[in-house]
């Protein structure tokens, strides 16, 4: 049994055990270990062991002892001892091993989906089983934080971790799989001091003093000391160019959805500013619609950026109706003709902001007393159009919205649909890493529904909110959506998303619900973290759920696989393994061949 930290326990694919005679004491039995990682046999460690004891296993096996191994983004060594060897494969010798040290790395595994990705790249061809439609050709991309630790320090929240960038390379049937980190300025300055450099999402550099403190204030208003780490979602813009995300502005950066590498900065070219926006964009063929919120007077400012060029023209700005400063917009809707500016009463919070040490809403906190209002902006005129106030909410992610029109084809209103969390801000600490890591099996995941606002056009003060359907329908968790993009904006009838299974900690279950029938379709594998479904319409499609929906899944195994679903009846028609369990990730983007 070799011991070392749970992080670079995952990283390891292979263990060779070396015992060699020492010739000048030959009565010395001196253990060594290589540490070999998955499929870069030039990165192996040779670490000496302390103490050796063994369990009476097979030569090589069931061995105790101190393993001395260098930090993870330490230069591996090589020896060049002759020793013999005798090889332990971890992954299939040691789930059979019962100490307790054993089971509990063996449930580390298990936890695949909260473990950091155990190397910075990988790529090869993954084995099918089943059938890949041939039509489906281009390049699923997945990105998310996949790296939760600087050196021996760990993260405390989900969106924390570094981005890690997965493709799918879907070609005639076959799938061939990348992973890659994103080298952010963030992520660089991390493996090169082996600290955090940057304020991400609840955690912030250390200060070694008092005036290295004040600085870092100063370069907070800046937002030279803001995480440019993207590792929210990945857009395809129209020119083709592809964009990696968060809610940082600075962290907008290029990516070669082939290689997976990183490309460059996405700079912004216009004079707007800001140090945020939204961490999801509108994207289509032709339009890139963003939403910057404005801290100092508390408003947003609504944006769009054409194909080819990366200047902003604001369309408008929309003041809050509530206080003291903007609602958090990590996602917002469009119709066909209207931008739907949210604005929760989940604000952003200035002194959460200065704060070194996370407060329970992080850099945000929850105004009940502020009111929850909807605004609709005109796109062509930037004109407000409807601004209401509605039931207090909660949500990450709105999924669609659409107009509402009366038999004469004037509209009438705009329903706008989101994965609402009844109001209630425990989800955000739900997402700690601790929680996600140490489920007991009780029920923790708190309630979520198809939120629907329905929003009236007729000068009306008040907007309705109400689910969709019932969410039992589909377990009562409800979030990490996605739609066919070309009923963006239009009437709908389907949505695909997480749901649960309950108990459960996080949501589970892969969901198709038809909003218009009030059902849904529910796959579930018990013990695995499946990733947000994502629809692919298949070209030439008329029905709107023709067409397949890929996920990727951490299993109970600590192992992963890619899934691909029949859009229309939800049923698995593919898988593929991975070679190792990924962490869990957030959201994808579709990338077709030519
Ligand atoms: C991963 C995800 O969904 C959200 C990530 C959010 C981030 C990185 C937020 C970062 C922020 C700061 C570093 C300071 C300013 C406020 C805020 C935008 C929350
Ligand atoms: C993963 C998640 C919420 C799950 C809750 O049910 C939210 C992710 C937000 C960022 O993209
Ligand atoms: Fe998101």
């Amino acid at each position: 049994m070799i011991r070392f930290p749970r992080y670079l326990y995952d990283q390891i694919s292979n263990v060779v055990f070396k015992p060699y005679i020492n010739l000048t004491s030959p009565s010395l039995l001196v253990p060594q270990i290589t540490i070999t990682f998955p499929l870069l046999p030039m990165a192996s460690m040779i670490s000496s062991m302390s103490s050796v004891k063994s369990y009476g296993f097979p030569p090589g096996v069931g061995v105790s002892g101190i393993a001395r191994i260098s930090p993870i983004f330490g230069i591996p060594r090589v020896s060049t001892k002759k020793t013999k060897t005798a090889t332990v494969n971890v992954a299939t010798d040691l789930p059979g091993i019962q100490s307790p040290l054993e089971k509990e790395m063996v449930e580390d595994r298990k936890l695949v989906a909260w473990t950091s990705v155990r190397q910075e790249r990988w790529e090869g061809e993954l084995v099918v089983e089943g059938e890949i439609p041939k039509w489906l050709s281009g390049t699923y991309l997945r990105n998310g934080p996949g790296l939760w630790h600087v050196g021996d320090y760990n993260f405390r929240h989900l969106f924390d971790g570094y981005a890690t960038l997965v493709g799918l390379h879907f070609n005639n049937g076959h799938l061939t799989m990348g992973h890659r980190q994103i080298e952010s300025e963030a992520y660089k300055a991390a493996k090169n001091s082996n600290k955090l450099c940057y304020r991400e999402f609840s955690e912030v550099p250390k200060h070694d003093s008092f005036l290295a403190y004040i600085g870092d204030l100063a370069n907070l208003f800046s937002g030279a000391s803001l995480t440019d780490n993207a590792n929210t979602g990945v857009v395809k813009l129209a020119d083709g160019r592809v964009v990696c995300l968060t809610e940082t502005i600075k962290g907008s950066i290029v990516v070669d959805p082939n290689t997976l590498d990183t490309l460059e900065k996405f700079e912004y070219t216009d004079s707007w500013g800001g140090l945020i926006h939204s961490a999801h964009p509108i994207v289509t063929d032709s339009e890139f619609i963003t939403l910057l919120p404005d801290l100092i007077n508390p408003g947003y400012m609504v944006a769009r950026m054409d194909p080819g060029t990366n200047e902003r023209k604001v369309i408008g700005r929309v003041d809050c109706r509530g206080g003291p400063s903007p609602g958090w917009v990590h996602s917002f809707p469009v119709t066909e003709h209207y931008v739907i500016v949210p604005e929760m009463p989940l604000r952003y919070c200035a002194q959460n902001l200065l704060k070194a040490e996370p407060t329970p809403l992080y850099k945000f906190r929850w105004y009940p007393e502020s009111k929850a209002f909807m605004h609709v902006m005109c796109k062509a005129s930037g004109k407000i159009v409807a601004s209401v106030e509605v039931p207090l909410f909660v949500t990450f992610h709105f999924i669609n919205a659409y107009e509402e029109k009366d038999e004469d084809g004037r509209i009438t209103g705009v329903i706008a649909d989101c994965c609402e969390h009844h109001a209630d801000t425990t989800i955000l600490d739900n997402l700690r890493l601790q929680n996600l890591r140490s489920w007991s099996g009780e029920d923790v995941l708190p309630d979520a529904r198809v939120g629907r606002f329905r929003i009236p056009m007729d000068g009306s003060e008040k907007g309705e909110l109400f689910a969709a359907l019932n969410a039992d329908e589909h377990g009562r968790g409800m979030d990490m959506c996605s739609i066919n993009p070309s009923f963006l904006g239009k009437p709908y009838r389907y949505v695909y998303a997480c749901g649960a299974q309950r108990p459960c900690n996080f949501p589970n279950t892969l969901t198709k619900i038809d909003l218009v029938d009030g059902k849904a379709k529910n796959w579930y594998d018990e013990g695995a973290v499946p990733s947000e479904p994502y629809f692919v319409a298949r070209p030439g499609a008329v029905e709107e759920d023709d067409g397949v929906v890929i996920s990727m899944i951490s299993d109970k195994n600590g192992e992963g696989y890619a899934l691909i679903l029949d859009g229309s009846t939800f049923e698995e028609i593919a898988r593929a393994k991975f070679p190792y369990g990924l962490p869990y990730g957030l959201h994808g983007c579709w990338v077709p061949k030519n």
